[in-house]
């Protein structure tokens, strides 16, 4: 059975999916698939190409009645709009050439996101293949970013640890309410941030029972987060960043702290005046919200206090990271890209427990 709408063909967007195999691909389709004015018209996959999407995916039996099929830039480019789901790297190089034939683009990797691409090959160990494309991307934050969101053709989806950590600091920094010198994000995913693909460190066996801190050194998401809050706030900032693999398998929970540059600033007011109207943030004064919380919907949860009489902030700010971490805020961006209401598609409450 084909997806449900009783809107006409003309009213909704062809959409293509490119790595639709992996978990933000099929999250993707989970998404999309009760989406009113979306119709995908392409899913690809390497690996599983002539497989029905139902076979792998039983969840979307009777939801999405279409094949794998091996990326092909001529289907591809029928579409109105196609979302990248797929390793870093691989969008740029398709990329130019779908814009060109008017197609609009969305990136849940890395691609597009850091402006400088000396910075990219720094991190992500490759040259930018359409570094002129960097200065047009959109970053796809809503929250900081809607308006050039809506007239974007090239979105820039955030990373998950951006996401949780950019929301938590930015209030404090737009409001020059935090030391910007000394920020800390301390902050914990579960294993489906590093993807679908077979790897022994991700093995139930070797994570089970256990818990710890990974790229103490340096993660590729700071450069990600430095860039956001000093070019959202506007002011030079000095970020520690480490991530840390816990034995779940949806969330990240990151733990911010800095110190007060105002000890007398109402902490809840600014985060709630800033936050005002965003569907898709919820408050949770004096709560210490948790990663079960946010599982399957598209939020960020947060929560800010202050420790005693230390000077020092701390939020908490949790989200799914396959979903406001990726594939929820995607959709976001296509319904602003398209005109659409922004929590179209995205009414999913968590599932608990
Ligand atoms: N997992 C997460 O929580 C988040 C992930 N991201 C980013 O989103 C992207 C996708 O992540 P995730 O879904 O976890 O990754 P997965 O490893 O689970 O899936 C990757 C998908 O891409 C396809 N693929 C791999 N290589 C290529 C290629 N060269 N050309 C075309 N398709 C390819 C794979 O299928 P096949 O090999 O069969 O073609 C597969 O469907 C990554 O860049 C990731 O960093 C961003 C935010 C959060
Ligand atoms: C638990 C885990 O391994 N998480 C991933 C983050 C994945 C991600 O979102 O990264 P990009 O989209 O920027 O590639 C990691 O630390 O590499």
């Amino acid at each position: 059975m084909p997806v449900q709408s009783t809107n006409s063909a003309s009213d909704l967007i062809r959409i293509g999916i490119v790595g639709g195999t992996g978990y933000t691909g099929a999250e993707l389709l989970r998404i999309l698939a009760r989406h009113p004015r979306a119709a995908i018209s392409v899913i690809t996959s390497r690996s599983e190409s002539g497989l029905s999407v139902a076979e792998l995916f039983p969840h979307l039996r009777g939801h999405i009645d279409l094949r794998f099929t091996e990326p092909d830039s001529g289907a591809l480019a029928d579409c109105d709009l196609v979302f990248f789901a797929t390793p870093n790297g691989t969008a740029m190089r398709s990329a130019p050439e779908l814009l060109e034939r008017g197609v609009r683009v969305i990136d849940l990797a890395a691609d597009f996101r850091l402006r400088d691409p000396a910075v990219w090959e720094h991190w992500y160990g490759m040259p930018h293949h359409c570094p002129e494309l960097l200065a047009e991307a959109v970053y796809g934050l809503p929250e900081l970013n809607r308006a050039a969101v809506r007239t974007a053709r090239l979105v820039a989806n955030p990373g998950c640890y951006p996401t949780a950590v950019t929301l938590g600091f930015l209030p404090l920094l737009e409001a020059r309410a935090i030391d910007p010198s000394w920020l800390v994000a301390d902050a914990k995913s579960g294993a489906s941030g590093a993807g679908r693909k077979v790897t022994t460190g991700l093995l139930m066996a070797e994570i089970g029972e256990s818990f710890k801190a990974y790229s103490v050194t340096g993660h590729r998401h700071a450069p990600e987060i430095a860039q956001n809050l000093m070019q959202f706030s506007g002011v030079e900032v000095n970020l520690t960043f480490v991530p840390h693999l816990v034995p779940m398998i949806r969330g990240i929970e990151a733990t911010l702290y800095a110190r007060l540059a105002d000890p007398a600033v109402d902490l809840e007011r600014l985060y709630a005046e800033r936050y005002a109207g965003e569907a898709f943030i919820d408050l949770m004064p004096g709560g210490h919200p948790d990663t079960r919380s946010v599982r399957g919907a598209n939020l960020c949860r947060i929560a800010v206090a202050r420790q005693g009489d230390t000077g020092v902030v701390v939020v908490q700010s949790v989200i799914d990271n396959l979903v406001k971490g990726a594939a929820g805020q995607a959709v976001q961006n296509m319904n602003l890209m398209f005109g659409l209401d922004e929590s179209m598609g995205l009414e999913s409450l968590a599932l608990l427990p």
